[in-house]
Parts: C-alpha cells; sequence; structure tokens
C-alpha cells in the first residue's frame, strides 16, 4: 500500500513530464476563452501570458505535444484546444461519482464546469437514507448500499469524495475495490491507496494558508527591515527575483495528495 501519490514518476507516459501535464490544463484554459472569442491563432508570449507561465516554458511543453505553431503566425488556437484535450483524455467522457452529498458534495453536483470539460457526474451517493432520491442538480441521491453496483454499471473510474474526514478512508477503500483508480479529494485526511490509484486532494483551507502567508510577509516589507525601509524597492527586487505573481504565480488549488 502506498500513501497517496509520494511515489510519482516524474514523467508519464510518451515522456511527457508531470510538471508539463500540470500546466496543460492552464493553457487549455487560456485558449478555450481565445476559442469562444473566436480568435483564430496566438503567438507563444500571448498565450503564455494568458496562462500565467513563462513563454519559453510554454514552447517547452508544447515540444512535448510535438506542436511547434507557425513563424510569424503562431499557435492555430482549435488544433491546440483539441491537442491538449486529446493528451488530458478530455476528448472521450468521463463519468464521475460524487460521494458525500452535503454541503460541498451538492455545489460540486451543481457545477455546470465538469459537463463542459467532459466530466458527466453519473452518480451522487450519500450514506443518508433521508437523502436516497432525493433530486440534487437534477439526479436522485442513491444510497451508499449502492455504491459497489453504480461504479461498474456506470464503468466509473474517478471518484469524487466529499464526505466527513472520518468517512473517506473508508470511502475510498470501497470506491477503489469497486474500480475506481482516480480519486478527488476533499475531505481533510490523507488517504492511503494502492499502485496504480491516484489521488488528488483539494485543500482550500490550506490555500488560504497560504495566501496568509504571504500577506504577512508583505506587511513586513511595508514595514521594512528596520521598520521604514522603501517598500518599493523591496517590491521591485521581488519582481525581478521572480517572486509573488511572476509567471507560474498562479498556483493550482489542486495538489498531490
Ligand atoms: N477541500 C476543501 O477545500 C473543502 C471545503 C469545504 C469542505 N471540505 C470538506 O468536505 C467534506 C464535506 O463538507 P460538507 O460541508 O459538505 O459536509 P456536510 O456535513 O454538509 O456533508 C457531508 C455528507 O457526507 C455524507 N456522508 C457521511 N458519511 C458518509 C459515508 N460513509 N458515505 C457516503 N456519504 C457519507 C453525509 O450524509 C453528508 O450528506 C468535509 O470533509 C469537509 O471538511 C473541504
Amino acid at each position: 500500500m502506498a500513501t497517496g501519490r509520494t511515489h510519482r514518476p516524474a514523467t508519464r507516459s510518451r515522456g511527457i513530464p508531470e510538471a508539463t501535464v500540470a500546466r496543460l490544463p492552464l493553457y487549455l484554459r487560456a485558449l478555450t476563452a481565445l476559442s469562444e472569442r473566436s480568435v483564430p491563432t496566438v503567438s507563444s508570449e500571448e498565450l503564455a501570458a494568458a496562462a500565467g507561465v513563462n513563454s519559453a516554458k510554454l514552447r517547452k511543453d508544447f515540444s512535448y505535444l510535438g506542436s511547434y505553431g507557425t513563424r510569424g503566425v503562431g499557435y492555430d488556437v482549435e488544433y491546440l484546444v483539441y491537442q491538449i484535450s486529446r493528451e488530458l483524455g478530455l476528448t472521450q467522457d468521463w463519468p464521475v461519482v460524487i460521494v458525500g452529498i452535503g454541503n460541498l458534495g451538492a455545489a460540486l453536483a451543481n457545477y455546470g464546469g465538469f459537463a463542459s470539460r467532459g466530466f458527466r457526474v453519473a452518480a451522487l451517493i450519500d450514506a443518508d437514507p433521508a437523502m436516497a432520491g432525493k433530486p440534487v442538480a437534477g439526479i436522485g441521491v442513491q444510497h451508499t448500499d449502492e455504491l459497489e453496483h453504480i461504479i461498474e454499471s456506470n464503468g466509473v473510474s474517478i471518484g469524487v469524495i466529499a464526505t466527513p474526514a472520518g468517512a473517506a478512508q473508508q470511502v475510498c477503500d470501497r470506491l477503489v475495490a469497486a474500480g475506481v483508480t482516480s480519486i478527488l479529494n476533499f475531505a481533510p485526511t490523507v488517504l492511503t491507496v494502492p499502485d496504480g490509484v491516484d489521488v488528488r486532494k483539494v485543500d482550500l483551507s490550506i490555500e488560504l494558508q497560504i495566501l496568509a502567508f504571504h500577506e504577512q510577509r508583505k506587511a513586513g516589507e511595508e514595514a521594512g527591515p528596520d521598520g521604514g525601509a522603501p517598500v518599493a524597492a523591496t517590491r521591485a527586487a521581488a519582481a525581478v527575483a521572480g517572486e509573488g505573481k511572476g509567471p507560474d504565480g498562479d498556483v493550482p488549488a489542486v495538489m498531490p495528495a
């Protein structure tokens, strides 16, 4: 048994580094916005700025996809959307189950962004018998007794856990035993999973704690080292050093478990 994905390899199949894979959704989000505005082509600099990534890194990332753009023209937006979607496995439909339909689970079920990105909410599962049959986001909640049957009959490989922390490991074990191989965990606990199962953890309170750290540091800069150092100079130095909201400052809220 392995805890989380600490043993994760640095590269995936076809030699695309994990760091590149982690940036592909950022490019896709920026490209989708361009596509919606019917922008036909984009330069690496424009796209890098829109994605919050350094342009040399972007070109290197795209070279792994075999996409080099055309000199003086840039990248074809629609083709790149297709290429990245295909690389991320988004050109196929992914049925997803959400387990734990409380405040968070219901909010996730109601989030329209999953379907538009190829993730179909196939079922909502909760342990509370009083919830069974109740519609949430137009889908009837099913009892956990049905979990294995739901996973198998829908061919579900991705499960979302939004239960209290104390129930998350047991839910995870049942999902995995039923055939789920990827888990998005919102419960504030570290899950133990067998090799071959990917876990991603979302913890907004950790993100807030990181922001609190930066706020504290900014407050320290305002005061200056001796209580009155020039703030602009300190900020400029930080910018040159690539700190703060630099090209890669947009750290996703999802992190390996
Ligand atoms: N990651 C984040 O940023 C974030 C943000 C908010 C909440 N959370 C976490 O998400 C979880 C849910 O929060 P909430 O506010 O929706 O709680 P909630 O109490 O409103 O909902 C929890 C639901 O889980 C169900 N449940 C309990 N045990 C279960 C089991 N064994 N199998 C299936 N369902 C079960 C309950 O019946 C309930 O409907 C908590 O662990 C919370 O800490 C995380």
